[in-house]
């Protein structure tokens, strides 16, 4: 569906893209998971022609896509970080207006914005103009805009930067719910854990570079931690801390207000290591469990630094 080879995009001095290379394939939900500033959004303008670029090249449904490719364009759903809707018209009428630039049909356009607005739940809204809905609605007539003509490609740049519980989960089943209707999605956020629940498969940009690319799997298979294992502990000293750093596979051990991390290389009897040693030791011990590695783990071990420094 998509190809991005050796991408490159220079503010300047600043390098925002630096041989970016990434391949989605259709029917894939994939996600685009960075810092601030790491270049998902300029990516994204790259791959829409909106902003022109120094290096490299950016093939869509097999063509490759230029400032006037329309036939692609016509195939692309966009709904931008920045809501972009008229204050004068109504939660109807923008719908209207942003599906009539693709579907000139009056008949099959109705339908479509009928669809859109069920689709968003927006139905009890859409005499409404935008400054009276809240944030939460807001964000969804936004992605109602984008998606009403029914595109094949969808692109979501960070969609639910500031948006409640509620809003958001009801975003999130229905990015689920167009994939499954047959859209390929792209989807950019610096929440790991929207990436984790949504993509198949991601990529990781850190300073314009993809770190890391492929499915969620894959990408945690990178890195050397293999799970971390959590007890609370309740009469744990130092002495037990040294000589746990000696148990296969630790590679370190934090103990904080009772509960005892200890995060291990992947190993075929980690979890029963610790129980043993914990028992062998009389410490007592509450919850015991363990957690395999996030993507921050990922992003911390291969840059250094937390996703959300
Ligand atoms: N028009 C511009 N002129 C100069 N520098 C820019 C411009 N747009 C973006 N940048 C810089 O390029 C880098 C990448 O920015 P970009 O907005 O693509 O990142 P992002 O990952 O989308 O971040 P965010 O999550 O904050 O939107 C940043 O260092 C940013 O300051």
């Amino acid at each position: 569906m998509i190809k991005i080879q050796n991408l490159v995009k220079r503010y300047g001095e600043l390098v925002a893209l630096d041989h970016v290379n990434i391949q989605i394939d259709e029917g894939e939900i994939f996600g685009l998971l960075g810092p601030n500033g790491s270049g998902k959004t300029t990516a994204i303008n790259c791959l829409l022609s909106l902003l022109k670029f120094d290096k490299g090249t950016i093939e869509i449904l097999g063509k490759e896509m230029t400032p006037s490719s329309y036939d692609i364009k016509r195939n692309i759903g966009i709904v931008m970080q920045n809501v972009a809707v008229f204050d004068e018209l109504t939660v109807y009428e923008n719908i209207d207006y942003f599906c009539g630039l693709y579907i000139t049909d009056n008949k099959k356009r109705k339908e479509l914005v009928k669809e859109a607005i069920n689709f968003v739940a927006l139905n009890d809204f859409i005499k409404f103009h935008p400054p009276k809905l809240s944030g939460g609605l807001l964000r969804r007539l936004n992605i109602a805009c984008g998606i009403a003509h029914k595109p094949k490609i969808i692109i979501l740049d960070e969609p639910t930067v500031a948006v409640d519980p509620q809003s958001r989960n009801k975003i999130l089943e229905g990015i689920k719910k167009l994939n499954e209707q047959g859209a390929t999605i792209i989807y950019t956020s610096h929440y790991m854990e929207e990436i984790e629940q949504l993509c198949s498969r991601l990529a990781i940009l850190d300073k314009g570079k993809v770190i890391a690319c492929g499915t969620k799997e894959e990408i945690k298979g990178m890195i050397s931690l293999g799970e971390k294992i959590v007890v609370e502990t309740f009469n744990i000293n130092n002495s037990h801390l040294n000589k746990m750093r000696e148990i296969p596979n630790v590679v370190e051990i934090e103990h904080k207000a009772n509960m005892l991390t200890v995060k291990q290389k992947n190993g075929p009897s980690n979890l029963v290591n610790i129980i043993n040693f914990i028992t062998e030791n009389n410490i007592s011990y509450g919850k015991i469990y363990s957690e395999q590695p996030t993507l921050n783990d990922v992003f911390l071990e291969i840059t250094g630094k937390e996703l959300r420094d």
